[in-house]
C-alpha cells in the first residue's frame, strides 16, 4: 500500500538565510522544474524539501533512497495472482472446470505520483544505484513514465502537469552514497545548501527544544567553535546543538561552560563526531569551554547601557526592513538587551538581526569580537545577542 502524506511541517524556521534558498527553490518548482537539494548531513535538506512540498499544496509521496532498491520499487511490479475458477456442472455427471491465473500490476510510488500529479520527495536519492534512478530521466525530460512491456495495460504514462520531484542528496564522499548520473543532474536544478548560519541554528534550537534564547546562543556558539576547530565536517553541527539543548532543557541542566554536567553532555555528543583522535578532541573541547567561559564573564562585566552616537547626523539608507525603527529605538532607549528589542518593537528576531547586521555594515554599529574592541566608529556595539555600550 502506498501512503500519501499531507505533511505540514510544523515550526519550520524561516530566517532570512533559509528564506533565500526556499524562495529560489520554490520559483524553480513553480516554473515546472524539479529541484535537487545537495549538502552535508544535518544542514536541513529534508526539512526544506518537505516545506517546499507543502508550499506546492499537492499530496506528497516520500521515498528514501536505498542501496537495495530495484526499478520496480519506484514504478511498480506484477504482484500476486487473480484466480478465476468456473465450474460448469449443468449436467451433474459432466464437470467442466476452467482455472485461470493472472498476475496483476501494482503501481509503486513514482507511478502514483506521476499519474496523480503529486509531489515526490526522494530523500537521499543517491543511496539507490544510479541505474535504478534512470527511470526518472524520461519522467523529467519527456514527461513520460515508461513501464515494462505488458499486454494488459499501457506501457507509457503521461506525467501529470503538476508532478514535481524534489531530490536531496549527501556529498559523494559519504559512506553508502553512489555517484549521481550526469544525465539526471542535467534535468534538475541543484541548489548547494550551506550549513545553517548562526542565527538559523539558534532559531531552530529555540523552536525545536523550547530552550530560551540565551541558552540556545551559548550552545550554538560552543558547537560552532568546536566544529570549526576540530574540522568535524561541513554540516555545522545543528543536530549536535539540538541534542545538547533538548537534554539540558528536559533534565534542567544548567547551560554554563564551567558546569560539569553540561561539559559531560557536550563531550559525549561532540567528541565522537570528529575525526580527531580522542585526546586531541578532548583538549580542543576543553579549550573552547575555557575560552567561552572567560569571554562570557568578561562580557557580563561590561555595562549593557547603549549611548548611540546621535551627535553626528547619520543619514541611513534603509536597506532592509525595520532598520530605521531599530536604530531610532536604540537612540531613544539605551541599555536594552537584544532579546528585549524583538518583544518591545513587536518585530521578529530574525528581522532584528537582519536590521542590526545592515546597520553594522553601514558603520553605524560595531561588532565586538570576544574582548577585542574595534576602532570607535559609533558607540553602539552588538555581540551575540547583546547590545553593549563601548
Ligand atoms: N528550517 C528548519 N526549521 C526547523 N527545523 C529544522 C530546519 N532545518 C533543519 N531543521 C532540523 O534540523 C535537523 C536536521 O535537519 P534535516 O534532517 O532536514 O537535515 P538533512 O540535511 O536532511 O540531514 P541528512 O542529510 O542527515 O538527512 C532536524 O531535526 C530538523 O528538524
Amino acid at each position: 500500500m502506498t501512503t500519501v502524506l499531507n505533511a505540514s511541517p510544523q515550526r519550520f524556521v524561516n530566517t532570512p538565510a533559509v528564506q533565500r534558498v526556499a524562495q529560489r527553490a520554490l520559483r524553480y518548482l513553480q516554473s515546472g522544474f524539479s529541484v535537487h537539494l545537495r549538502g552535508a548531513a544535518g544542514v536541513g535538506k529534508t526539512t526544506l524539501a518537505m516545506h517546499l512540498a507543502d508550499l506546492l499544496n499537492q499530496p506528497i509521496i516520500l521515498l528514501f533512497g536505498d542501496d537495495e532498491f530495484k526499478t520496480s520499487d519506484l514504478i511498480g511490479n506484477q504482484l500476486g495472482y487473480t484466480r478465476k475458477k468456473v465450474v460448469d456442472n449443468f449436467i451433474h455427471s459432466v464437470v467442466k472446470v476452467e482455472d485461470e491465473l493472472r498476475q496483476h500490476w501494482v503501481d509503486a510510488r513514482l507511478t502514483l505520483a506521476c499519474k496523480e500529479g503529486f509531489t515526490l520527495v526522494y530523500d537521499e536519492f543517491n543511496r539507490s544505484h544510479p541505474e535504478v534512478n534512470n527511470v526518472l530521466l524520461s519522467v523529467l525530460e519527456e514527461r513520460l513514465l515508461v513501464l515494462p512491456t505488458n499486454q494488459h495495460r499501457a506501457e507509457y504514462i503521461r506525467v501529470h502537469p503538476q508532478f514535481r520531484a524534489i531530490l536531496t542528496s549527501n556529498p559523494q564522499e559519504y559512506c553508502g552514497v553512489h555517484a549521481t548520473q550526469d544525465a539526471l543532474m542535467d534535468r534538475v536544478i541543484t541548489i548547494d545548501m550551506p550549513p545553517p548560519d548562526e542565527l538559523t541554528q539558534q532559531e531552530i534550537v529555540i523552536q525545536k527544544t523550547g530552550i530560551d534564547s540565551e541558552k540556545a546562543d551559548k550552545i550554538v556558539r560552543l558547537v560552532r567553535m568546536f566544529w570549526s576547530r576540530s574540522g568535524s565536517g561541513q554540516g555545522g553541527g545543528l543536530r549536535s546543538c539540538l541534542m545538547i539543548a533538548r537534554i539540558c532543557h528536559e533534565h534542567e541542566i544548567s547551560v554554563n561552560f564551567e558546569e560539569p554536567n553540561f561539559q559531560d553532555i557536550c563531550a559525549d555528543i561532540l567528541l565522537t563526531r570528529t575525526n580527531q583522535p580522542r585526546m586531541e578532541a578532548t583538549r580542543l573541547l576543553e579549550e573552547v569551554l575555557r575560552e567561552l567561559y572567560h569571554s562570557t564573564n568578561t562580557q557580563s562585566q561590561s555595562a549593557e547601557e547603549i549611548i548611540p552616537d546621535n551627535q553626528n547626523q547619520i543619514v541611513l539608507e534603509q536597506r532592509v526592513p525595520y532598520e530605521h525603527e531599530v536604530y531610532n529605538y536604540l537612540c531613544k532607549s539605551p541599555g536594552r538587551r537584544f532579546s528585549d528589542l524583538a518583544a518591545e518593537l513587536g518585530i521578529d528576531r530574525s528581522q532584528i538581526v537582519a536590521a542590526l547586521k545592515s546597520l553594522r555594515e553601514q558603520g553605524v554599529l560595531l561588532q565586538m569580537q570576544g574582548n577585542t574592541e574595534l576602532p570607535n566608529i559609533s558607540q553602539v556595539a552588538f555581540d551575540s545577542g547583546h547590545l553593549i555600550n563601548k
